[in-house]
């Protein structure tokens, strides 16, 4: 069997309350994995664990068959992670700031340079490339993040809401470019509140509430579990109203 590209068990987290409970998860290599939730779920908390940037209190984590936890260096190494706060620099421009990332990953500066330019042009940032960071929207610093998380060829892929905030065309761009990658063999786990998006783009789905995955499938299989043939947000609206709050 082929090593999944996120093995998720027996995940718990608690701040002032239990926010992830007992959480298995599955992402096999290859998919594009979407995972929904109503507000306040613990999407982010999830997928922040699997990043690195925050501990667990129990269960395990592997990337790639990588224990995060005890390699979290190889498992950087591996994933992307993109948040919905993009953190950029100011005061670099585009090119300067995926080349200092590049370098950061110990690129050499001539594939850093083609692969920053590379990104740039995938993601429509080309005529941006020399302003100034700082002089950027949130949509357009969104995609200088993003173009940031793949200077290193990651084979997993992890967004948290990436299209909140983009124009028409920004959020097709940043579309194409995943499902690119996905045509290429990397994974990709992406959280978003869009569910037309999901149901178009993700070949499985997975549901939090409380912490939990409540449920998990291919679109058909999300239907026949509900018994009807109707469209993602009435699945997801009847599975979310079905899970009782607490464990
Ligand atoms: N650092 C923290 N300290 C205390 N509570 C936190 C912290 N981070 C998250 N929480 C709480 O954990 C719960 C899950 O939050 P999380 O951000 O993971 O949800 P989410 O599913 O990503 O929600 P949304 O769809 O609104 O982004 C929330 O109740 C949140 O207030």
């Amino acid at each position: 069997m082929t090593v999944p590209a996120l093995a998720i068990s027996n995940l718990a987290k608690s701040f002032d309350r239990p926010v992830i409970n007992n959480l298995g998860l599955t992402v096999r290599a290859g998919e594009f994995y979407a995972l929904l939730g109503p507000n306040g779920a613990g999407k982010t908390t999830i997928l922040r664990m699997v990043a690195g940037l925050l501990q667990p209190d129990a269960g395990d984590i592997a990337i790639f068959g990588i224990d995060v936890r005890s390699h979290p260096l190889a498992a950087k190494q591996i994933v992307a992670w993109v948040s919905d706060e993009p953190m950029v620099y100011d005061r670099l421009t585009p090119l300067e700031y995926l080349e200092f990332v590049a370098g950061l990953w110990q690129i050499d500066a001539h594939t850093a340079e083609a692969k920053s330019h590379e990104l740039l042009d995938w993601l429509g940032l080309a005529p941006h490339a020399n302003d100034l960071c700082g002089s950027f929207s949130k949509g357009t610093l969104q995609k200088v993040a993003l173009a940031g998380a793949l200077v290193h060829d990651p084979r997993l892929i992890i967004l948290d809401e990436p299209l909140t905030g983009l124009d028409a065309g920004s959020a097709r761009q940043v579309k194409d470019v995943l499902l690119q990658k996905v045509r290429q063999g990397v994974t990709v786990i992406m959280t978003t509140h869009i569910l037309e998006v999901a149901e178009r783009m993700a070949e499985r789905i997975g549901v939090i509430a409380h912490g939990r995955l409540i449920a998990e499938g291919t679109l058909a299989e999300l239907r026949a579990r509900v018994g009807r043939e109707t469209s993602l947000e009435e699945i997801f609206l009847d599975l979310v109203a079905a899970e009782p709050a607490a464990a």
